[in-house]
């Protein structure tokens, strides 16, 4: 379960934030599921240094991350430097970077290539606007995503990677996506992986969903067999909330 902050919370706001939910959850609830938490860059520092010293076991990684080491690339955030913050994770894609950023396919590939590169696992954020669906074609769209981005990724990197299954139409509106219509997508990602790779390689690969996820809608989603978690947005910087959402299976 991975609370994507997007551009909320300084780094004083992310400390408390990661203070509270550090209190909230127990090792019953990390024991069962995974927690990570992705904050603006300028909080990654302050987050690193609570989890060190408290020896918290939420993991954390950021939303971004460049397609250079490094360099003239001003504003960007490079691979080795995430690296060096023990991020485990970064966000690649998300539709926010592909609609207000131009990101295309090309430049998440070699977004992927730069987080395997320093051994930060993506979360590979794939999936269709609202007239993309609508015209019947949100699975071959969002295919077409996981192609571009894996493009010349070896099996052994694939295997680690995180996708995440995000329609757009469904992020921060409220409107969840069906969770058998999100199982059609998140088993046909399964599905190309093991043709892209192969069905054992596929099976490892964790997929998750994202899109106006709540406590109220979690359980149903996560009962689909392809949906091994989800990416939340606005109902992780809610804490009771988040924990809620971890707790999923009390849902
Ligand atoms: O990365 C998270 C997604 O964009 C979902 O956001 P949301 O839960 O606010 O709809």
């Amino acid at each position: 379960m991975a609370g994507n902050w997007k551009m909320n919370l300084n780094h004083l706001e992310a400390i408390a934030h990661v203070q509270k939910l550090a209190f909230a959850l127990t090792d019953k609830d990390y024991a069962a599921v995974e927690v990570a938490v992705l904050p603006p860059f300028t909080d990654l520092r302050s987050v690193q240094t609570l989890v060190d010293g408290d020896k918290l076991k939420i993991k954390y990684g950021a939303q971004d991350v460049s397609a250079h080491d490094s360099g003239a690339y001003t504003g960007e955030v490079s691979g080795p430097m995430l690296a060096k913050l023990n991020c485990s994770y970064v966000a690649i894609g998300h539709s926010e970077r592909r609609q207000y950023h131009g990101e295309d396919e090309p430049l998440v590939n070699a977004k992927v290539k730069a987080a395997f590169r320093h051994d930060v696992t993506p979360i590979l954020c794939v999936g269709e606007e609202l007239e993309v669906r609508e015209a019947g074609n949100h699975v071959a769209h969002t295919l077409a995503q996981v192609d571009g981005a894996l493009k010349d990724i070896p099996g052994e990197q694939a295997e680690t990677i995180v996708i995440a299954y995000e329609p757009v139409w469904a992020i921060g509106t409220g409107k969840t996506c069906g969770a058998e219509d999100a199982q059609e997508v998140c088993g046909a990602i399964r599905a190309r992986l093991a043709e892209l790779y192969s069905q054992e390689l596929a099976d490892k690969v964790r997929i998750q969903y994202g899109g106006s996820v709540k406590s109220g809608n979690v359980a149903q989603i996560m009962a689909q067999p392809d949906i091994d978690g989800a990416l939340v947005g606005g109902a992780a910087l809610d804490t009771d909330e988040f924990v809620k959402i971890v707790r999923f299976r009390d849902q």
